[in-house]
């Protein structure tokens, strides 16, 4: 429906024309107004309750609001040819030919009204109207340079209409003002050129490029659909401040031209179109371009008077609609342009407000374009709505413009709900892929974890493994390396026991050789003797041994001697004795040995094979005897009766010697021992060392048979000591051995005295000569006892008790300090001269030590501490300040030092008493 201008003379803006035509002004102004006045004409209500006279008055869809800049930049400013009349409605132009009421809605002056003035004056009641539903337009029209873009957008200091509009409608920001439930949506066209571009648009698609706007990027072209922009882009929100910001932003966006009016004029139409779907209220905020002509715009050029041409085509063509709706016309121009176009439904629509704010200059020089804005403005004031308006809402009636506009707000809020659905949509899709992806993240990071275990997990597996390969290669090598080192040892062992073994083999045959020659050689003697005997008679003792080198040296050792006086002999002299005569007699002696048998005059003897060490059977040894039935076979049978010796202590010497020394038994051919056998017999007691004893008689029988046995005694212990000596280290399956397992003084202290006496004279005849050999002493003290040492060996049948008794020398026997782990080892027996002191004799102990050189002190066994002689002083103790041993020797007692080789266990001596080497008994 085309909106009626209602013409009343009180709403007629008195311009200067108008004063002509004042009387026609009920009239129509234009050629069309004729037919307007038929719009006023009352028409008969359709409802039959509504007179003509409560027909409702004609409604004006444009109210025009005055708005007079000011120039505070300006020191010397002009005379204002404007003034308000006291009406405040209607605006006074002063020329010099007079002056012209123009009369308006509302005429705000900005030297006295600022612009949050103005809005609250002027603006604030529409804007409120449309947050209940009502649709504005709030349009800025006027000269260039008059202050349009600075009422609607407002400068740094004050914010414009559009800012406000957005604050009042959304609320100021803070929560509580935020509009509760109101939503606006935002589109900002601007029309340039005749053309609608979309400033929220970022795009580039489709767009033009303005390139000689400034800052300009290119824009999107829309194309008008009806009334509106088709697909133009909207801005959506409840927060004023966000739009706002938006709107800043395209705000510079538009296109400014510096012209002679204004530095910075806005070329183009900029309409901001601000719905509020809810309630379906609608703004639009129309900031037009310089309404100015061509020459006052100062536009040169074909091509800048064609664009300012086509930017006044829109201001024309917005003139000629409030014209043609003003007068009338049946036909609206509102396509002639793009903006009347987009501005249809502001002036169709009954629940559009129009609001026009006439900007001007109170400058007198831009007076003909102020009176030209108020002659627009009175004309747009002059629009009224006629009585045909459709009123269904005030009434209650069917209209089709009500149905239009129900429409319309169904359609918008279809829109509204058709997006919020859309927007619901793609925030639940949001949603889903925002789920979607944080489910693939978590699966993500489960399986990094995972992985992570699982290398974990690995790594402790692969260390484990990797320790425990290296601990087996590890062993592996230590094992072979074990091996070796065994095998190395056992190779070394084999070798070392196959040495020994060797080594043992030749001093056992060695040993078994000088046995054997031993036996011989006392064969031969036994021999020899038996032949002197027969050949020189029973009843001639002493020429028994004549013609027998031997023999004689036998008589000599023991004639002029008591009978039952032991004899040494030097065994090196005795084994010198007819060595060359020596023959074999018997090739495999027989020992005797009575181990099964207790000691006894009458025992049964068995023989012992010496080159087996078995024992021969009586066959055998009957055999034996027959096959020797004239010959001689000796045997030495041993036995130690120890527990029978520690009785025999107590006893006599002769019981102890009957006890412990050594048996010698003969062997007849066959076994009668009643002395009817014609070889001899050691067992009839008839051999003796006295001349007068020599033969045996019944009267010296007992005597003769002792003595006699003493002395084959003494032969036999210097074979034995010489075997013992030298098989010290040999084993040997002779029983002889274990009886000279070293000097036991204290186990035999009679027995000891020949058998000690003998085998240390020889050993220390063999040490001394092995001494001799190792080292030659330079010492003059040494070589006096060296010489004396020697002189006294040099002796045949040297007498060690002769020697100590009558002698310059003495004889020293040395030993180990017994204790817990030392038995008291005897080491040797040294002769050294009468004034020898102890350092001299510890020399020839040192010697005699050789290898083992073990540490040592002497002890003073005679103290009764038994304190050791600290070794400053052994020089100036003599040597027969030792104590005395085996009567006429002397004993030195060693004490190893600690750490020697008589070991670090070594204990403190148990008794002195017990060191002293048969000292008590020898005394
Ligand atoms: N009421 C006012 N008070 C102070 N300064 C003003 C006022 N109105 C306008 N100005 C200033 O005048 C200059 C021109 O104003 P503005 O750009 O708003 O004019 P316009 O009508 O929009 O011009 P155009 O049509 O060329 O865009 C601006 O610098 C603006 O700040």
């Amino acid at each position: 429906m085309a909106p009626t201008i209602s013409a009343k003379s009180n709403q007629t803006a008195h311009t200067p024309s108008s004063k002509l035509n004042q009387t026609q002004f009920t009239h129509s102004k234009t050629p069309q107004s004729k037919h307007r006045l038929n719009f006023n004409t009352a028409k008969p209500s359709p409802n039959p309750n509504i007179t003509a006279k409560e027909t409702p008055p004609a409604e004006h869809p444009v109210e025009v609001i005055g708005r007079i800049r000011d120039y505070p930049d300006r020191k010397d400013k002009p005379v204002s040819a404007l003034q308000i009349n006291p009406d405040l409605q209607s605006l006074r132009v002063r020329t010099e030919i007079g002056y012209r009421d123009f009369s308006l809605d509302g005429i705000s002056m900005s030297e006295e009204e600022d612009l949050d003035g103005f809005y609250k004056k002027f603006v604030e009641s529409r804007i409120n109207g449309v947050k209940l539903g009502a649709k504005c337009t709030v349009m800025m029209y006027g000269p260039t340079g008059s202050g349009k873009s600075h009422t609607m957008f407002g400068c740094a200091k004050q914010q414009g209409i559009v800012y406000r509009s957005l604050k009042d409608i959304l609320g100021e920001g803070d929560e509580e003002n935020v509009g509760i439930g109101t939503f606006v949506q935002v589109t900002v066209l601007e029309i340039y050129n005749e053309e609608i571009y979309d400033l929220l648009s970022t795009t580039n698609g489709g767009g033009l490029s303005i390139g000689w706007s400034k800052g300009s990027a290119s824009k999107v072209r829309l194309e008008v659909m009806g009334k509106k922009a088709k697909n133009a882009t909207f801005i959506s929100g409840t927060e004023a401040a966000k739009i706002s910001k938006e709107i800043q932003k395209v705000e510079k966006r538009r296109i400014v031209k510096s012209t002679l009016c204004n530095e910075r004029s806005s070329r183009s139409h900029c309409m901001i179109i601000l719905d509020v779907p809810t309630v379906g209220g609608r703004l639009m905020l129309v900031d037009m371009a310089g309404s100015e002509n061509i020459e006052q715009a100062g536009q040169t050029g074909l091509e800048a008077k064609m664009q300012t041409a086509k930017i006044n085509q829109g201001n024309i063509a917005l003139k000629r609609v409030v014209e043609s709706i003003a007068n009338g016309d049946s036909h609206v121009p509102f396509r002639d342009s793009k903006l009347t176009m987009l501005l249809q439904d502001s002036f169709e629509d009954d629940k559009s407000k129009i609001l026009m704010i006439l900007c001007a200059s109170p400058d007198p020089k831009e007076m003909h374009k102020t009176i030209s804005t108020l002659e627009y403005g009175a004309k747009a004031k002059c629009i009224v709505r006629g009585p045909h308006t459709p009123l269904k809402d005030k009434y209650g009636t069917e209209d089709s413009s009500s149905a239009v506009i129900l429409g319309s707000r169904i359609a918008a809020m279809d829109q509204f709900i058709f997006k919020l659905q859309m927007e619901n949509k793609k925030r639940e899709k949001e949603r889903n892929e925002a789920h979607k992806e944080l489910t693939k993240k978590e699966e993500e990071i489960s399986a990094l974890r995972a992985k992570l275990a699982l290398v974990e997990g690995k790594g402790m597996e692969t260390s484990e493994e990797e320790i425990n390969l290296k601990v087996n290669e590890r062993t592996q090598m230590l094992k072979c390396e074990l091996e070796k080192k065994i095998q190395e040892c056992e190779k070394m062992a084999n070798e070392f026991v196959e040495f020994e073994r060797r080594k043992m083999e030749e001093k056992i045959l060695q040993q078994q050789q000088e046995v054997e020659m031993l036996r011989r050689r006392l064969e031969e003697i036994e021999l020899e003797l038996r032949l002197t005997r027969e050949r020189n008679g029973e009843d001639n003792g002493s020429s028994l041994f004549e013609g027998s080198s031997f023999a004689n040296k036998l008589l000599e050792v023991y004639v002029d001697e008591d009978p039952g006086m032991e004899k040494s002999m030097d065994l090196s002299k005795s084994m010198d004795l007819d060595m060359g005569k020596q023959e074999p007699f018997v090739r495999d002696v027989k020992y005797l040995d009575d181990r099964d048998h207790k000691i006894g005059n009458n025992c049964n003897l068995a023989l012992w094979d010496c080159t087996n060490g078995n024992r021969v059977n009586d066959e055998d040894c009957d055999a034996f005897a027959q096959t020797f039935t004239n010959k001689l076979s000796l045997s030495t049978v041993f036995e130690e009766g120890e527990e029978e010796a520690e009785e025999d202590k107590e006893k006599s010497s002769d019981a102890e010697v009957q006890k412990e020394v050594i048996e010698e038994k003969t062997v007849y051919s066959n076994r009668n021992v009643n002395g009817s056998s014609p070889t001899l017999n050691f067992n009839s007691r008839s051999f003796t060392s006295s001349p007068q004893n020599r033969v045996p008689t019944p009267e010296n029988a007992k005597d003769a048979a002792s003595s006699r046995r003493v002395r084959i005694q003494n032969i036999f212990t210097l074979c034995g000591n010489y075997r013992e000596l030298s098989q010290q280290h040999n084993r040997t399956p002779f029983p002889a051995k274990k009886r000279f397992d070293g000097f036991d003084p204290h186990s035999s202290p009679v027995r000891a005295i020949g058998e000690d006496s003998v085998a240390k004279n020889l050993a220390n005849v063999l040490v001394s000569d092995k001494a001799e050999n190792k080292q030659k002493l330079t010492d003059p003290q040494m070589n006096k006892i060296q010489v004396s040492e020697i002189a006294a060996r040099s002796k045949e049948n040297y007498n060690p008790f002769e020697e100590s008794n009558g002698g310059d020398t003495v004889e020293v026997y040395v030993k180990w300090e017994v204790s817990k782990e030392n038995p008291g080892k005897f080491i040797t027996t040294l002769k050294v001269v009468k004034d020898a002191t102890l350092a001299d004799l510890r020399k020839l102990i040192e010697i005699h030590l050789g290898a083992e050189n073990q540490a040592f002190t002497f002890l003073v066994l005679g103290d009764p501490t038994g304190a050791p002689v600290p070794r400053e002083k052994e020089a100036t103790v003599p040597t027969t300040k030792l104590p005395i041993c085996n009567q006429l020797g002397r004993l030195a007692c060693l004490r190893p030092v600690k750490g020697g080789i008589q070991g670090p266990n070594h204990n403190l001596p148990l008794s002195p008493l017990k060191n002293i080497l048969n000292a008590a008994a020898a005394r």
